[in-house]
């Protein structure tokens, strides 16, 4: 392998990963660094794929997705373990890893194991334990180190019954008790997990309320759910300690409560993984929560040095990161690009999974945008009674000015795969008549679009009445 490259990337997650191929079809030489057992980054390794890959194993192992269909106490399996869930995950993160050396050697990105640390402005030393110092140059970087949970001195993660993201997928027992600190994206999906699973969760959060991002309807559709489920919310009250010993632990909050439980898992942000990174060395700092500050094309304020995905900040999304990524490496190279799409796809996998694009109603009313709202139940869909989803629901906002959809929202079955269809046609700048026009398979949950559109329309016809 050579010392000097043309690009070369810091990080084997979504971004890194993305970067270091565009730069290869490009025709440059690429190679990029991360410690061997890391391949893929936080994404596969301890992040979206290991969580997502043991909620489709609680879904499916609990019954819970048809339990509308063979009643109310039907399990697939009556013990789950650990063990149980864990197997299925095992398996899909290795084969992910593979999948991602396999792309990057195919493309000849050359692969360095260990970590990264600038020595200057346009050179790194990596390094790994049980292996030599390596020291390379390139012309240009692209830094996508992603981030690590964030852990405050106050919580005690001494014990294995306090633990994070990264700790949560080494649980040998699933605990009869939890408390989740933080109803993040990541408290959330956790929560719904392990509530599913019999567990009696208890979410600790600071703010009033949560995943205020997005729909206030569909979250609470969501929050009904998961009271079903038996979570416990206690909004507004922050953690201002954690203790445990061999018995459990208990959770201290501001307003002086205690809650006893097995385990806690502290979801409560997450840290940019800069500081091994000697940024001083190469004319860059980070803030104090470890990020990068970039420009619109992901630059530094170091004109070589391109920085992308969680390091970087809002959104944090593997998606996102991906096309960070790519972006970056072809403004490096000097490659014709477009800016990175505003309207992007979040997708949250609790259980029931909720998803959405575009705008809320809390941010038309704000910017006084008139809207009518359309809503399809899944009830109401063939496909909702055939899948024994009765509470699953799509919302539809569209202009009632030039008839375009504003924002699409979805909580339910396959919500996350739903959304696109919006998305496809907001990103279109397509109104409304686009999917009243639409004949969809039935049956399916796709359809749902044309019921909300017509239920839409139905309520613009309505409203125009007294139009001159
Ligand atoms: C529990 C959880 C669930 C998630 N679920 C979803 C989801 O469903 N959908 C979604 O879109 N996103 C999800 N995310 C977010 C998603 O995982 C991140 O947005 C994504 O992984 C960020 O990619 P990245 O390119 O920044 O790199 P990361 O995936 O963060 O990887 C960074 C890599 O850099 C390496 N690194 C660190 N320091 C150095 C160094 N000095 N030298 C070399 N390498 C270094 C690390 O070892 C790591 O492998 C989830 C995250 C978590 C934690
Ligand atoms: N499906 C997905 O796309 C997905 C899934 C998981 C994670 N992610 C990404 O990972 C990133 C990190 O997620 P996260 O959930 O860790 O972080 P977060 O920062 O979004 O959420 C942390 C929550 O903890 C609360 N909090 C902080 N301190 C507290 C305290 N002492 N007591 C009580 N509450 C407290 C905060 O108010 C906040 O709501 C996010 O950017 C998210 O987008 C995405």
């Amino acid at each position: 392998m050579r010392d000097h490259y043309d690009l070369l990337v810091l990080g084997s997650g979504p971004g890194g990963q993305k970067a270091a191929i565009a730069a290869a079809k490009l025709g440059k030489q690429a190679a990029l660094v991360d410690g061997g057992s890391m391949m893929g980054g936080v994404c596969v390794n301890t992040g979206t794929i290991p969580s997502k890959t043991l909620r489709e194993a609680v879904v499916h192992l609990t019954g819970m997705s048809v339990r509308d269909v063979y009643g109310a106490n039907f399990r697939v399996k009556e013990e789950i373990t650990m063990a149980d869930l864990s197997a299925r995950t095992t398996h899909v993160v290795r084969r992910e890893a593979e999948v991602v050396r396999d792309q990057l050697s195919r493309n000849r990105v050359d692969l360095y194991d260990g970590m990264a640390r600038f020595t200057g402005p346009n050179s790194v030393v990596v390094e790994a334990p049980g292996l030599p110092a390596r020291h390379l140059t390139a012309d240009k970087f692209v830094i996508a180190v992603g981030t690590r949970p964030a852990r405050p001195a106050d919580v005690d993660f001494g014990s294995d019954r306090v633990v994070d993201s990264d700790g949560v997928l080494q649980l040998t027992e699933i605990p009869q008790t939890l408390v989740v600190v933080g109803a993040g994206v990541i408290g959330i999906e956790y929560a719904s997990m392990f509530a599913a699973l019999g567990t009696k969760v208890t979410v600790v959060e600071s703010r009033p309320a949560f995943l205020d991002f997005c729909d206030s309807e569909i979250v609470e559709a969501l929050k009904f759910e998961l009271r079903d489920l038996r979570v416990a919310f206690r909004l507004g009250e922050s953690v201002v300690k954690v203790q445990a010993d061999e018995q459990g632990t208990v959770t201290t909050l501001a307003s002086g409560k205690r809650i006893p439980a097995d385990t806690v898992l502290y979801s409560a942000g997450r840290q940019g993984a800069t500081d091994s990174l000697d940024l001083a060395a190469a004319g860059l700092e980070a803030d104090k929560r470890g990020r990068l500050v970039v420009d619109k094309q992901f630059r530094t304020e170091v004109e070589h040095i391109y920085a992308v995905g969680d390091v970087i900040g809002f959104p944090a999304l593997a998606s996102t990161s991906m096309e960070q990524g790519r972006l970056a490496a072809y403004h490096a190279f000097g490659e014709q690009v477009n800016s990175l799409i505003e309207l992007q796809p979040i997708g949250i996998y609790s259980i029931p999974e909720i998803s959405y694009c575009g705008h809320t109603e809390d941010e038309l009313t704000r910017a006084a945008i008139p809207y009518e709202v359309g809503v399809a139940r899944y009830r109401e869909l063939a496909r909702g009674a055939i899948v024994g989803d009765s509470h699953g629901k799509l919302k539809l906002l569209v202009s009632t000015e030039d008839r375009k959809l504003l924002g699409v929202h979805v909580v339910g079955t396959s919500a996350t795969e739903l959304v696109h269809v919006g998305q496809a046609v907001m990103t279109c700048g397509g109104t409304v008549d686009h999917l009243v026009d639409t004949v969809f398979n039935y049956p399916t949950l796709s359809e749902a679009y044309k019921v909300a559109a017509l239920d839409v329309t139905n309520k613009i016809r309505a409203a125009s009445r007294f139009d001159v």
